[in-house]
């Protein structure tokens, strides 16, 4: 078996006398879409900080492409929830200059056309010559899509990149996101609090519990087949078993995992994998 995309030994992250995370062990394999799911606080966005390398763990490394990160990475793009668009640059604009620091040796030119074709790829080819503050909200995050897909990252990192969309919208955008991360074969990590989100797009979700002290308590393995559809989703066997899994961890199992007393089989590198579409 290849080696994972990115792999996650045993993890911490302090503030203080808090550990809001511990000994958090997981691996993305390449070309795999993982969803992480946990409750407010529990440390999520530390964890995608830290595999973009915009954090630093307490304890433990995270090894992509076999090396120990140590920074921000060109290879490692985020889609975060707020657009973090350049206000005084076009949409066009945005994306090209995301292309020249990819690809020092373009000219403008290149960047310029390889940034329209991104855009019109996310169906904001009319929208190109417009600054997002002429921009609807879901339109300001197709931008941030399209850039994160142009420069081609190895890993696409997300932190709830659809929240503050409408449904049609999400709906929308979270098929578009899963069709191009597929057809480019990169890994995915996302952040969710959408359940159906996370049975949309992922391969495993990776169920965190509470913090502090939060671990990866249960992996869940998504059997469901592809290609899948947010209108489909419901209808296919196997999704409410998963739905009802998820949800009860969500509401009573995140909150009485205890690391030092755990249920019978779990260890925190091998956490167990479940399958309850199966
Ligand atoms: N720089 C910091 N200094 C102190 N505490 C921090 C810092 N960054 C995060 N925290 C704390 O760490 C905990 C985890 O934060 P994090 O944003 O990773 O959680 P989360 O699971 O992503 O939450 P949410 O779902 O609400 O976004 C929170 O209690 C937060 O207050």
């Amino acid at each position: 078996m290849d080696r994972p995309d990115v792999q996650v030994e045993g993890i911490a992250r302090r503030f203080g006398a808090t550990a809001v995370f511990e000994d958090v062990w997981f691996s993305v394999g390449r070309g795999e879409f993982v969803c992480l799911v946990g409750h407010s606080g529990c440390g999520k966005t530390t964890i995608l900080n830290i595999l973009a390398g915009l954090d630093a763990p307490d304890d433990g490394a995270v090894i992509v492409g076999g090396r120990e990160i140590t920074g921000p990475s060109l290879d490692r793009a985020v889609i975060f929830q707020s657009h973090a668009l350049m206000p005084w640059m076009t949409a066009a604009q945005n994306v090209a200059f995301a292309l020249s620091c990819r690809n020092p040796h373009w000219n403008r030119r290149m960047c310029e056309d390889a940034a329209r074709e991104a855009l019109a790829r996310v169906g904001l080819a009319h929208a190109a010559d417009r600054k997002p503050a002429q921009l609807s909200g879901g339109m300001k995050q197709r931008v941030g899509i399209a850039r994160a897909l142009a420069i081609q990252p190895r890993i696409l990192l997300m932190d709830e990149p659809f929240s503050a969309l409408d449904a049609l919208t999400r709906g929308a955008l979270q098929e578009e996101v899963s069709r191009l991360v597929t057809e480019a074969g990169q890994t995915g990590f996302m952040i969710t609090h959408d359940v159906d989100e996370a049975i949309l797009l992922a391969d495993r979700i990776l169920l965190m519990s509470n913090g502090p002290g939060a671990r990866i308590a249960e992996v869940v393995v998504n059997t469901l087949p592809r290609p899948r559809t947010r209108a489909g989703l419901h209808h296919m066997p196997g999704y409410h078993a998963l739905r009802d899994h998820v949800l009860d961890f969500l509401i009573t199992r995140s909150r009485d995992f205890e690391a030092t007393n755990p249920p019978a089989g779990w260890s925190a590198r091998a956490v167990p994998e479940l399958r309850p579409a199966a």
